[in-house]
């Protein structure tokens, strides 16, 4: 429509363009028609055929009848003026109403293409109005129809396209509760028919994908939840997407409610924050492995935790997976091993030794300061150096015998020496197999010392040892170690001798195996006391074959530093001569030099010691107080000399007199005692004294003169004995004095008895 009114304002702009030209062709005519002029004719020819050529396109002139009869009429035109033309201009009447007659065919036919013109314009106006009619009418009915149609299409839409959508939409929210049940259920045949069928076997495969999914998590759970380890899965929003059991067993945290919620808010902003960078780290596709400690039922735990970041096939990490492993009793074990280790490191540093330790292929694995020090090894080198390297290959080859003996599980000690800063050093090295629990064997230790300051020690103490038993050996005292168990460790050559035996037979031999039992039971006592600490001294007799010696024993215990007593020394002393001086010495001290009978001091010393005796065994006792009659007579007579002979034989025969266990002791002068023991009858002393006074009697010749001696006797009796001090000894001596008194008042030659403070007389023996 738009092109025809445009074509139709087009024709009516050519036809009023041409309506004007006829008009002007008309002029031209009549202009013709009255001057007859050429340049007139001309112009009029030129315009006819411009006029002629505007019509005789149709295209754009269009093809109304006016404008066919214009076309028409103006063909024809030219025809008729050239037959004007060709008239003589002065010619005759005919040929001037010939003229006339063409010059007004020519008006009338000019008018008549102006008439056409004319018409052909409006017509043209006509159409013009008619093209813009047709086109606001189309104008105005394609937005109706175009609205038509849209509403049309709308209500397409909403029954085919927005309806099931609208289901679609419910479908999916069902969908986003977690309902999968819902089926739009559409049958159409059409896009939506397939989509809901789509959605549908969509759904279904997502149930059956989400059964499937709940099958692989329960089994997740299942296998994770029985791991000894915290399992989760946290996504890149640091938000836990999985958590197994255990985080309830060992955190105390429903496993369920960690799932969409972020670290922070499950841990803790302050384990967050630790755990931050090595999330990201994670997040970034690292492999991360950290400790933390947790406390659990109130005990410190470790747990290892390591990141395995979850890569997606394009490799970008969706997220990673956490897992915690409980390390304590590891850590524990690890610390254990750690500390055993430092502790043997310690102990080998520690000990005087080299110590090493040694594989099957003889490399070093381990080895103490000492040892790398006095190598000269880096300990960088170990493990790795072999033993060869390490000791050079003197001090190898002198080790190599031993180290195959180790190698084949039997230990080995090497004593050796080797030249070191330009003087020989003894070493003594132990090879110790290792052997495993199951008997296979692993390597061995090598435990080397340098003994070079006790092989020294050793030989100035050898020396010293030496020089020692020179001495001992030429002591005339025996010298013993015993230990602790009464066996010999050491005995002098004296005390071999004294012993009579090869130092073979006595080394390591108990005391009480090699002397007599009587000996060792003297001994045993002591030795015992000795080994509790306690220094003894003590005599003893000891008999070798037929030598009998007295022996002075100290024991001095040998005690340790923490106390033990390791053993004693004995020192053994003959004192045998000492005791035979001393013995004789105390037999002068106490025997009366004149007579060889005790003396006074030995009289106070046994009497009461027999008084004791006496009073312990309930028993009577008896002093006899001896007196020779007129001594001082034979004094003057013979000499003192002589009276020195009848005292010594007076004293002789009062020994004979009495019994060997009785005592007889000259006081001074002329006077003697006698004490008798274990005699309960004051009969008992008179018989005594009858016996002795006969005995005195006998003849006796002194200095080639016969004489006749006699005594008097008091004897002092007492039945019962109830204190045996001084004062009874003075009371007894002076009850037998007063008794003496009495008989030589008697008479002399008697005896009388003061028997418990009464005086008895001689019983018709005088
Ligand atoms: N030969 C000698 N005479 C001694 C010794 N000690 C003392 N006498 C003497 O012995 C005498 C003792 O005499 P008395 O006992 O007093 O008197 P007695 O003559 O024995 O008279 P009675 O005892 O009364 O019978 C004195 O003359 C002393 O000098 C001694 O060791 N040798």
């Amino acid at each position: 429509a738009g092109r025809r009114e445009d074509a139709a304002g087009d024709a009516q702009a050519r036809a009023q363009v041409t309506e004007h030209e006829v008009a002007g062709l008309l002029a031209l005519t009549q202009e013709v028609a009255r001057y007859a002029e050429p340049r007139a004719a001309e112009q009029w020819r030129l315009r006819h055929a411009a006029i002629a050529a505007a019509l005789a396109d149709d295209a754009r002139v269009g093809n109304s009848p006016a404008l066919v009869e214009l076309r028409d009429v103006t063909q024809a035109l030219p025809a008729l003026f050239t037959r004007l033309e060709e008239l003589p201009s002065n010619g005759d009447a005919f040929t001037a109403r010939r003229k006339e007659a063409l010059l007004d065919q020519l008006l009338t036919n000019t008018q008549s293409m102006s008439d056409y013109a004319y018409q052909w314009f409006q017509d043209s106006v006509e159409q013009r109005r008619a093209a813009e009619s047709e086109f606001r009418w189309i104008a105005l009915a394609v937005p109706c129809v175009m609205l038509l149609m849209l509403l049309a299409s709308a209500i397409v839409v909403l029954r085919r396209v927005l309806l099931p959508m609208q289901r679609l939409d419910r479908a999916a929210a069902a969908i986003r509760r977690g309902d999968m049940t819902f089926r739009l259920g559409n049958t159409t045949h059409d896009e939506f028919g397939d989509l809901s069928r789509e959605f549908d076997a969509m759904t279904a495969a997502l149930i059956a994908s989400d059964q499937q999914r709940d099958r692989s998590e329960q089994q997740l759970r299942d296998i994770t939840d029985n791991l000894p380890a915290l399992v989760a899965y946290i996504d890149r929003g640091y938000a836990y997407q999985f958590a197994n059991e255990k985080y309830r067993e060992w955190l105390g945290i429903d496993p369920f409610s960690m799932v969409s919620r972020r670290v922070p808010e499950v841990l803790g902003e302050d384990i967050f924050s630790v755990m931050l960078g090595k999330m990201d780290k994670a997040l970034a596709g690292e492999r991360v492995q950290w400790e933390r400690s947790v406390w659990r039922d109130g005990v410190e735990r470790h747990l290892l935790v390591e990141y395995i970041p979850d890569v997606a096939p394009g490799g970008t990490v969706r997220g990673f997976y956490a897992l915690s492993v409980d390390i304590t009793e590891r850590r524990g074990a690890e610390l254990e091993i750690a500390r055993s280790e430092q502790r043997m490191a310690d102990l080998t540093n520690a000990i005087p030794a080299m110590v090493g330790y040694f594989d099957m292929a003889e490399t070093c694995l381990y080895a103490n300061d000492a040892g790398l020090r006095s190598l000269g090894v880096e300990r960088a080198r170990i493990p790795g150096i072999s033993m060869r390297e390490a000791l050079g290959e003197t001090v190898y080859a002198q080790h190599e015998p031993y180290v195959r003996e180790a190698l084949q599980g039997r230990r080995a000690r090497l004593d050796g020496k080797v030249e070191f800063a330009g003087r020989a050093a003894h070493f003594q090295a132990h090879m110790i197999p290792d052997r495993s629990d199951a008997d296979a064997q692993r390597g061995f230790y090598l435990m080397t010392f340098d003994i070079t300051a006790l092989k020294e020690a050793e030989a100035r103490r050898a020396k010293l040892e030496g020089q020692l038993r020179a001495i001992t050996d030429n002591l005339p005292v025996a010298i013993t170690y015993l230990d602790d168990q009464q066996r010999y460790r050491f005995v002098n050559r004296t005390g071999l001798e004294w012993l009579c035996r090869p130092a073979d037979e006595v080394i390591g031999q108990r005391i009480g195996d090699l002397l007599r039992p009587v000996a060792y039971e003297r001994r045993r006592e002591n030795i015992e006391t000795g080994l509790t600490g306690k220094r003894v001294t003590f005599e003893a007799e000891s008999i070798t074959g037929d030598v009998t010696r007295i022996l002075h024993y100290v024991y001095i215990p040998d005690i340790e530093s923490d106390g033990r007593v390791a053993g004693l020394y004995g020192l053994a002393t003959d004192v045998s001569a000492l005791k035979n001086v001393e013995k004789q010495l105390g037999l002068l001290v106490r025997s009366d030099v004149l007579t060889g009978v005790a003396n006074r001091y030995s009289f106070n010393e046994t009497f009461p010691l027999a008084l004791s005796r006496a009073r312990r065994a309930m028993s009577g006792l008896a002093l006899m107080y001896l007196d020779i009659d007129h001594f001082k007579s034979i004094n003057d007579t013979l000499g003192h000399a002589a009276g020195d002979e009848v005292l010594k034989a007076f004293a002789k025969r009062l020994q004979q007199s009495v019994r060997t266990t009785d005592t007889v002791a000259r006081l001074g002068g002329d006077e003697f005692v006698i004490v008798l023991e274990g005699v309960n009858d004051p009969d008992e002393p008179q018989i005594v004294a009858r016996k002795i006074v006969a005995n005195v009697t006998s003849p006796l010749t002194v200095e080639g003169r016969s004489l006749t001696l006699t005594t008097s006797i008091g004897i002092a009796f007492r039945r019962a004995i109830v204190s045996a001090d001084a004062a009874t000894a003075e009371a007894m001596i002076g009850r037998a004095d007063a008794a003496l008194y009495a008989a030589k008042k008697a008479g002399r030659n008697t005896w009388r008895v003061m028997a418990d403070d009464v005086l008895i007389e001689e019983k018709g023996l005088a």
